[in-house]
């Protein structure tokens, strides 16, 4: 068979990552697929910029026809990111009959059942392995290996860069501002970091985790979202104190064919599966009914663990092309979407206050608590350095996500509340 011609849209962290596995592992890939993988062409949008890679300059282009109308590409890989021009792309990309192999989230949470259905179309495969939890394989594993399982719950630490930032926060104290560099430094961030800190990041990977898992078209603003700038080093103190580590959790769970899923700061119990993965880390904790509890480990972000996925989605595509069998593995959703409602959705929740400090502020705020029929698991009350207040932290017992924004509202109201200062889920040790 004569070689397989690539084209590539970006050539930045990943892009570069793709072109070195490309180079370094031919041998292997040879003998996977049969044929030498050539690359023919390469968008970029500075042509004068140094490569990490070894690249002729004839190879780079700036005009995207020159990759998604090319004659000679078979496969085109996305890794230059964005949304609308993208999409565009890879639309025209696919009905050129191009498969195409993508890393990007953001567009397959906004727009891929209509990549997909296009790609269904044309006889194509579209894969997008990479663009959830980078160098794990966990589509494949919930698409493929848990395929004859009903999942009922998948919680996830889905992004590398607030992962790696609560970590040198709490193992090592080291300011919220510098981690962020770092991890933008090593790669790991988006080129706006925001999408990463205030949580949208990991929705868009939850959105594309849930639509699989659950077979049912999850949309990004059926997530409820909140990301990690608010935290505070006493909030990490605390939850150390009372048993609990931080991490930004995105939870999906189905009960009664209802669905909820959210990203969220959550306080892990010290023994849950997901509080012992740090750093860039990433890991995707799956439940299904007959297998019990899964879970899938690796890094989620960073050149060569993402290009890793992605050549392996090149793989398949190439194993498809002598099979004929292109598009022919993508499975559209089987259920109607059916949203839990916040009086459906339970947890416990952790609450630091700040009160004034005299007689019969606790009994009033335990009364709010009472009249909604929730009560503590856990309480702790120190003085604070500002005068005649305290400070006040509850870990709740389960709640209903409805009483607990009333309660907050009703504390927000109560004159010896001075501050709400934070507010988390708790989830426990897992096994559930
Ligand atoms: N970094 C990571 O760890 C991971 C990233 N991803 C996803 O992979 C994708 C790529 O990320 P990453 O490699 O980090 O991003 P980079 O910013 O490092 O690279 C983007 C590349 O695309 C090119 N590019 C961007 N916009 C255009 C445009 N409008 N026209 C032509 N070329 C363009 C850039 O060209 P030039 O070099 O000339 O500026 C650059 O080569 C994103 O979707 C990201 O979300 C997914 C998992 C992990
Ligand atoms: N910015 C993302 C990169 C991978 O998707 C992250 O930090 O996880
Ligand atoms: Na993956």
């Amino acid at each position: 068979m004569e070689a397989i011609s690539i084209g590539l849209l970006g050539l930045g962290t990943v892009g570069t990552g793709v072109v070195k596995i490309i180079e370094d592992h031919q041998d292997k890939l040879m003998h996977q697929i049969g044929c030498p993988i050539k690359i023919n062409k390469v968008l970029v949008k500075d042509l004068t910029k140094e490569r990490a890679v070894k690249i002729a300059p004839e190879m780079l282009t700036t005009n995207a026809k020159d990759v998604i109308d090319n004659p000679e590409i078979d496969v085109i890989i996305e890794v230059m990111g964005g949304v609308d021009e993208t999409r565009n792309y890879l639309l025209q990309a696919l009905k050129n009959k191009k498969h195409v192999v993508t890393a990007n989230k953001d567009l397959m949470a906004l727009y891929g059942s209509e990549l997909l259905s296009v790609a269904i179309e044309n006889s194509c495969d579209l894969f997008y392995e990479a663009s959830v939890a980078g160098g794990i394989p966990i589509l494949r594993s919930l698409v493929d290996g848990l395929s004859s399982d009903h999942i009922t719950k998948m919680m996830g630490i889905v992004n590398g860069t607030t992962n790696f930032i609560l970590t040198k926060m709490t193992k090592q104290g080291s300011a919220y501002e510098e981690v962020l560099k770092e991890a933008q430094r090593l790669g790991y961030a988006e080129t706006d970091p925001t999408s990463d800190v205030e949580g949208l990041d990991a929705a868009r990977k939850m959105v594309i985790l849930a639509t699989l898992g659950f077979s049912m078209k999850i949309d990004l603003d059926d997530v409820r979202v909140q990301g990690i700038t608010n935290i505070s080093e006493e909030d990490l103190q605390y939850a150390k104190q009372l048993g609990y580590t931080m991490k930004l959790i995105g939870m999906a769970q189905i009960e009664d064919d209802k669905v909820e899923v959210s990203v969220q700061p959550t306080l892990l119990g010290e023994t849950h599966p997901l509080a012992a993965v740090n750093n860039e880390y990433n890991a995707v904790y799956v439940y299904g009914e007959a297998v019990g509890e899964t879970m899938f480990y690796g890094p989620g972000a960073g050149s060569l663990p993402t290009a890793t996925s992605i050549v392996s989605d090149l793989v398949v595509v190439l194993k498809n092309l002598v099979l004929g069998v292109n598009g022919k593995s993508i499975i559209s959703p089987q259920f109607e979407k059916r949203m839990k409602e916040p009086n459906e959705i339970r947890s416990k929740y952790f609450l630091r206050l700040h009160v004034i400090d005299e007689v019969g502020v606790f009994a009033n705020i335990t009364s709010i608590f009472t009249n909604h029929g929730v009560s503590f698991e856990k309480i702790l009350q120190l003085p604070v350095k500002e005068k005649g207040l305290s400070e006040l932290v509850v870990v709740t017992h389960s709640t209903s996500l409805k009483d607990y924004e009333e309660i907050l509202v009703e504390l927000e109201d109560l004159s010896s509340v001075h501050h709400i200062k934070s507010s988390y889920r708790v989830e426990g040790n897992g096994h559930s």
